[in-house]
């Protein structure tokens, strides 16, 4: 028999899955709100004008293909991490932080895991918000960590269950991993206010965790990169030695190419200096040096004051096109006749929206309706455009009253 007869066949993938359903259906009507994916008023997936001006830019200077330094090029490694703390960082300055290119933001989390894994000196136990993106377990898991919850999202008012979170992240045990999404939590959409992220950074700091920040959508959601990039900055000031996942997937349209970044960030550029001798010594094992399209795009549109205007007011573009239809769902699920409280449609940002739909209300949603979703009831609203929100709101509604 071949090598491989015991192998079992195994499951779609939760998220990734739904859009192979999708792409099944024959139905002209059928909708794809699975995968947080951007998408225009048209529902067609969206080049960022800024982008292919970047890559106007690159073809005429003619580079080659020479493989990529371990860690990624030092120019796109600062711009990224500058992005994210923003210009002029004192940790910037002063070289306290190791920053690598990740295989988008997956792979900065899965190198971020690995270096965790072989290097954590304290309780290699990584704390996820319940619930948190798919994908986050497997990661750590692969990677030989254990994975454990913290209270974070409420049902009862699709909001943050902020007082659960508080005491079960106080009776996290010193000196663990905590997971935090920067901003446009996934899935539920569901942010800490400032206050409240000034409480979460105090008890964090009480208690001695290391906060691991995931940053999938800096930009998205509020449209400004500053804004979204609030509780990375205030943890910093604060004084907490974050590491911090970056992936340029949605805020810049670059699924495909693979763009991110993975920081740690010390107290002494002697220690940050050999924390990247130990991360690219992880990296050249995993997967030796990181693709240079996607992040020459980056570099591009970072470095050149015209690509980098274009690109804040393109991404806030993107943003301010997911909160107005969200208001218009809301609005129409209220002219269907829904007596429902929806008022969390609106209340939540960033990619996804958690409508509390149970999943047998999803399997209605899809079996009559073709609309494709998460079985958590998590809707990608960049899928909701002017021309389908009477007919998902119309849906939503027969499948909820
Ligand atoms: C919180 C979070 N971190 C990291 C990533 C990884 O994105 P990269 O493409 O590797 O940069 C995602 C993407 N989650 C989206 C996209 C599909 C997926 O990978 O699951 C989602 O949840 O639909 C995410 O939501």
């Amino acid at each position: 028999s071949s090598w491989w007869s015991g192998v079992q066949m195994g499951p779609p993938d939760v998220i990734l899955g739904v859009t192979e359903a999708f792409r099944r259906d024959t139905n002209p009507k059928k909708i794809n709100l699975g995968v947080g994916a951007y998408r225009d008023d048209d529902g067609k997936p969206y080049v960022l004008p800024c982008v292919r001006k970047a890559e106007e830019k690159l073809r005429a200077k003619n580079l080659d293909k020479e493989y990529a330094p371990i860690g990624g090029t030092a120019e796109f490694c600062k711009r990224s991490i500058e992005l994210a703390l923003g210009e002029g960082s004192e940790v910037v300055q002063n070289g306290l932080n190791a920053t690598i290119q990740g295989i988008s933001g997956t792979g900065s989390l899965r190198v971020g895991a690995a270096l965790l894994s072989n290097f954590f000196p304290a309780n290699k136990v990584v704390y996820l918000p319940s619930p948190s993106w798919g994908n986050h377990t497997p990661i750590f898991k692969h990677a030989g960590l254990d994975v454990k919850s913290y209270r974070y999202y409420d049902p009862k008012t699709c909001g943050l269950d902020f007082a659960g979170a508080l005491e079960d992240i106080s009776k996290i045990p010193e000196k663990s991993i905590i997971l935090l999404h920067a901003c446009a939590h996934n899935p539920t959409g569901v942010d800490p206010s400032k206050e409240q992220w000034a409480e979460l950074s105090n008890l964090i700091k009480k208690k001695n965790l290391f906060p691991f920040f995931d940053m999938a959508y800096q930009g998205f959601a509020t449209g400004s990169v500053d804004n979204d990039a609030y509780a990375v900055r205030l943890f910093v000031k604060e004084g907490h030695l974050i590491s911090l996942c970056q992936s340029y997937a949605k805020n810049m349209g670059l699924y495909g190419e693979r763009a991110g970044a993975f920081s740690i960030i010390s107290d002494s550029k002697d220690e940050a200096d050999r924390v990247m001798s130990q991360i690219k010594i992880l990296i050249r094992a995993l997967y030796s040096n990181p693709p240079i399209n996607g992040a020459r795009i980056v570099t591009e549109i970072l470095s050149d004051p015209q690509l980098r205007s274009d690109w804040l007011k393109e991404v806030k573009g993107m943003a301010d096109r997911i909160i107005s239809v969200r208001t218009t769902l809301r609005d129409n699920l209220k002219k269907e006749g829904s007596t429902r409280n929806w008022e969390h449609i609106t209340n939540q940002i960033g990619m996804f929206c958690f409508t509390g739909m149970n999943p047998q209300q999803v399997e209605k949603l899809t079996k009559d309706f073709s609309i494709y979703l998460t079985k958590d009831g998590r809707i990608s609203m960049a899928g909701v455009t002017s021309k389908n929100v009477d007919y998902l709101a119309h849906a939503v509604h027969e499948a909820t009253k």
